[in-house]
């Protein structure tokens, strides 16, 4: 991580843990909005208008937060709108790293080598983990916001006429709906298989998988009623954010997350929706199942040989 603008030890998934020795998640520190006409959103300052080639998104392709935040690029039609860098899918020393990966890109905007360069750029003292996806200002040169829950959002309504009206992401009559089943799929899901992986203790490790289990049976029973997705009949913000989670089940938590109860494919509610939402306009072309697998299985604490299995057959 970095401490006071310097790298200073090697990359560690777990850098924090609570009492229990479970793993906890650092909060974003850039809090930023892009909005149409400028002024301040529900945090940070103002000043960051919605333009055309202004802003640039950082992301890597294993990882689920970055990826809601390419999906609703996709979604919203924002792909000529803000530019995107991703990084290898690697875990390396000095964390994520812009190379020759297959399907990766080098960083065009700022010249960096390691992601960690680009919250130095922003902040020449930063202390804090060099996460993904960072939303850039090209003008500014800065970092608007690294919180991938606020990017989604932003996506959403922050881009305006720029962005496509087909969809709303967030629709009024829905938010309270989707503002709980956030909560609970985020604490439970998304960020408990997380909770699982990285537990450094028995007790820690159960109490997260427990959870797992018992949402993924919640979210089979509220499928069950033959509904498209969460809401209804409209992809909405939690599907989104259900989805990123659900493709890496049966391929990286499974396994290395030691979430093995069941594997996603039997829950047959659950398979059915993955796959409408997977087929739901673009999404695919922001799932890479290689990206994910070697990313995941190079995380050294986990995986020390570094080998990644050729299973399961999806
Ligand atoms: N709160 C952040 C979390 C992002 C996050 O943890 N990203 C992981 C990749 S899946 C990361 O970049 N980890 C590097 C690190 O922790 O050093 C968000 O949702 O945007």
């Amino acid at each position: 991580m970095l401490v006071n603008g310097k790298w200073t030890e090697n990359w560690h998934p777990v850098q924090a843990v609570d009492q229990q020795g479970g793993f906890v998640r650092q909060t974003s520190s850039f809090r930023h909005w892009i909005t149409p006409d400028g002024s301040a959103g529900v945090t940070g300052h103002e000043g960051f208008k919605a333009e055309p080639n202004r802003y640039h998104l950082y992301v890597a392709l294993i990882c689920p937060w970055a990826c809601r935040t390419l999906i609703a690029r996709k979604l919203k039609g924002l792909e000529d709108i803000i530019s995107v860098s991703i990084v290898e899918p690697f875990l390396l020393n000095q964390g994520w790293h812009f190379g020759h990966y297959p399907d990766s890109t080098l960083d065009d905007i700022n010249g960096a080598e390691w992601i960690h360069q680009i919250y130095t750029k922003a902040d020449q003292h930063f202390t804090g983990r060099a996460t993904v996806p960072v939303l850039w200002d090209k003008k500014l040169k800065t970092i608007v916001n690294n919180e991938s829950a606020d990017i989604l959002r932003m996506m959403n309504t922050g881009f305006g006429e720029l962005a496509s009206q087909e969809i709303d992401l967030y629709p009024l009559e829905y938010q309270s709906v989707i503002d709980d089943l956030n909560t609970k799929i985020y604490t439970n899901l998304n960020n408990g298989v997380y909770r699982a992986g990285f537990a450094t203790t028995q007790e820690s490790y159960t109490e997260a998988v427990t959870e797992v289990f018992n949402t993924l049976t919640f979210l089979e029973d509220l499928l069950s009623d033959q509904r498209d997705f969460l809401c209804g009949h409209a992809l909405t913000e939690a599907d989104v954010r259900l989805f990123v989670t659900l493709i890496r089940f049966d391929c990286a938590y499974h396994g290395l997350f030691k979430c093995n109860l069941y594997q996603l494919k039997e829950f047959p509610f659950l398979s059915r929706y993955l796959t409408r939402v997977l087929n739901y306009a673009g999404i695919q072309d922001t799932v890479n199942i290689n990206h994910i697998k070697q990313g995941y299985y190079s995380i050294q604490a986990l995986n020390p040989t570094g080998i990644v299995p050729i299973g399961p057959k999806l």
